[in-house]
Formats: C-alpha cells, structure tokens, sequence
C-alpha cells in the first residue's frame, strides 16, 4: 500500500505490484517503478514487453488488475479530471480531425489550458512552421510525430508521457525532439519515455528501467545498468612472453589474466580504476614499457540483448 501524501511531496510516478492481464497474456506481471521529480526515466525492453500497457495505465486509459499507480500522487483512473490539466500525453494519430490544419490543431489544444505555451513558439521549436496550415492528414508521418508532441507540451504539464517520440523521425528531427526533451527537464518537468533507441535513452535519461515479460530486469542510471551484469576487459599491449603471474595475484583471483596473442595481454572482470593501475604497475615492476592500454566497455545495446535474449519477440 502507498502511503497518502500530499501531491506535491509525491513522486511524478510511483507503481506498485502493478498486475495487467489481457485475456491469457500477462502484459505487466508485477511491475514496481519510480519516476522521480524533473527527471527523465526512459522505460526499455523488447517487443511486446509491456512499455505501453504500463504508459497507458499511468495515462488513466488502462486500469490495473492488482497493484497501485499513482500519479503525481494521485490515481489516474479516479483522479482523472484533476491530472488531465496536469499531464501531457502524446497519442499516436493525434485524435485530430483529418481535415483541421497543424496550427488549428495545437491551438485547439492550448485553449483548454490556463496558461499554455505560445503555440507558434512550440511550432518553430519543432520545425514545424511552415506546416503551420497544412490539414492533418496531408502531414508527413514525422509532422505528425511531432505535432502530437506539440500537443502534448502546449499545456504546461508538470509530468509527461511520451511513448516511442522519436520514432519513425530522421536525424535532424530527432535531435530537435532530443533538445527539448533536455530543455523539459531542465523546466524541473518530469518525463517517462519508452524507446528501443539506446543512445536515445543514454542521452536523455537519468534512470533507465529495462523490463522484459512485464517485470523489471535491470534499473539505474545509465552509467549502473552499462557496468551490471556482465564483465569487462583490459587489453594491454607491451613486449611478448611477460609472467602473468604476478597481475593475476594482484587481482587477487578476482581477474583472469592471459597473453592472448604476443604481446597482447587481456585482464576479464570488473574494470575499475584501480585494475587499470594494477596492470600498468605489473608492466613497469618487469621493466616493461605499456604501449597501449585500452578498457573495452559494453554498451547499453550489449547489456540489454544480454538480459533480454536475442530471439525475436512476437
Ligand atoms: N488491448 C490488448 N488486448 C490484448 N493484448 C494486449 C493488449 N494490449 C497489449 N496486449 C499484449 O500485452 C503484451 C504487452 O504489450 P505492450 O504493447 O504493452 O508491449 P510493448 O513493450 O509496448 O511492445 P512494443 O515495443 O512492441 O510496442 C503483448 O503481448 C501484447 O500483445
């Protein structure tokens, strides 16, 4: 059970034990999460792994079979009238009118609030002035991506959902869509974004939360989730036929240390600083001059096809 507190004091998002079923499928099988104040948590995981059933149970569109989400310390199903002021959301299809044009659309939006943005600003923003009288439905797939963004910002709100942004964008939007996002944060609002772009999330993200099969695998900064799991490496490249011996009880067993190839000497486990120290201490105690160090560190790509398998999700 969460505790009551008053909205302000309360995370932008905190799930617990979230349950959601649909039919035979579990979508979200116990799912807990915390999006904190002005921070950006970017949810990952594969194909079918349940990022939009968990966005939409936040939204207020999905309600939950067991567990608790709150929103901005509120329920989203039962509070949804007082939330909806207070949270952007960017639906895919923008609900629009195929016929009403971009500006028409945003500033349709912007009505509805006490104090929006200035829907021409938003649209210079993100590229989209010279869309400004287009009808809806005449817009390239990457207007209305970021249209719907638009829609989702001109309220002002302190929390905001975006699932898959930059999705189906080129590079030039993407990095426009990147900027603002930054830009949100750096406003103190909160954001929860599901992608399946890694550098996406290790450029936006302050906590990543990658969950497969509805559950949490892995959860940090970014930084945290990159150096989990699995190990590292440290190739060092000094004369051939050096006693590895000496590193190998440095690293107290904790290391595997082998010539691989003349010349080339790789320590596997954790890399830290101190390991690198190690190594190059042990080439100096021999006499022998280090011409190249160099620390192999996984990606947030290698870390998530690690725990998330490489099979093809349905
Ligand atoms: N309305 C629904 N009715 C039946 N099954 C659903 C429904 N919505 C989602 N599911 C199922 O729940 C599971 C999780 O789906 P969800 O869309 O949340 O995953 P996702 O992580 O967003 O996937 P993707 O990356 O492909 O968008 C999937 O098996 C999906 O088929």
């Amino acid at each position: 059970m969460i505790p009551s507190s008053p909205s302000g004091a309360a995370p932008a998002v905190r799930l617990d034990g979230v349950v959601k079923t649909y039919g035979g499928v579990t979508a979200v099988a116990g799912l807990d999460l915390t999006v904190e104040r002005a921070q950006v948590l970017a949810l990952l995981g594969p194909n079918g792994a349940g990022k939009t059933t968990t966005v939409e149970m936040c939204e207020g569109f999905v309600t939950p079979d067991a567990g608790t989400v709150r929103v901005l310390g509120l329920d989203p199903v039962a509070d949804s009238d007082a939330l909806r002021p207070r949270i952007g959301v960017m639906l895919q299809g923008g609900g629009a009118y195929p016929g009403s044009r971009a500006g028409e659309m945003l500033d349709l939006v912007a009505a509805y609030s006490a104090d929006p943005l200035d829907p021409e600003w938003l649209l210079q923003r993100l590229g989209l002035t010279e869309a400004r009288r287009t009808p809806y439905r005449r817009l390239s797939g990457g207007q209305q991506q970021r249209l719907a963004l638009a829609c989702a910002l001109v309220g002002r709100p302190e929390l905001v959902f975006l699932d898959e942004p930059t999705a189906g964008l080129d590079a030039q939007a993407r990095l426009l869509v990147w900027e603002l996002i930054d830009a949100l944060r750096r406003d103190g609002v909160s954001v929860l974004l599901t992608t399946h772009l890694m550098d996406e999330a290790e450029e936006l993200a302050d906590e990543i939360v990658i969950i497969d099969h509805g559950r949490v695998v892995a959860a940090g900064t970014p930084e945290e989730v990159t150096r989990s799991g699995a190990e590292g490496q440290l190739w060092l490249s000094a004369p051939a036929g050096l006693d590895v011996t000496g590193l190998q009880s440095t690293l107290a067993g904790t290391h595997r240390v082998r010539e691989d190839h003349p010349g080339r000497y790789l320590v596997e486990g954790t890399i830290d600083p101190s390991v690198v120290a190690a190594a190059a201490t042990w080439c100096a105690d021999q006499g022998a001059l280090a011409t190249e160090i160099r620390v192999d560190q996984r990606s947030l790509e290698d870390v998530f096809l690690e725990l998330t398998g490489r099979e093809l999700r349905g």
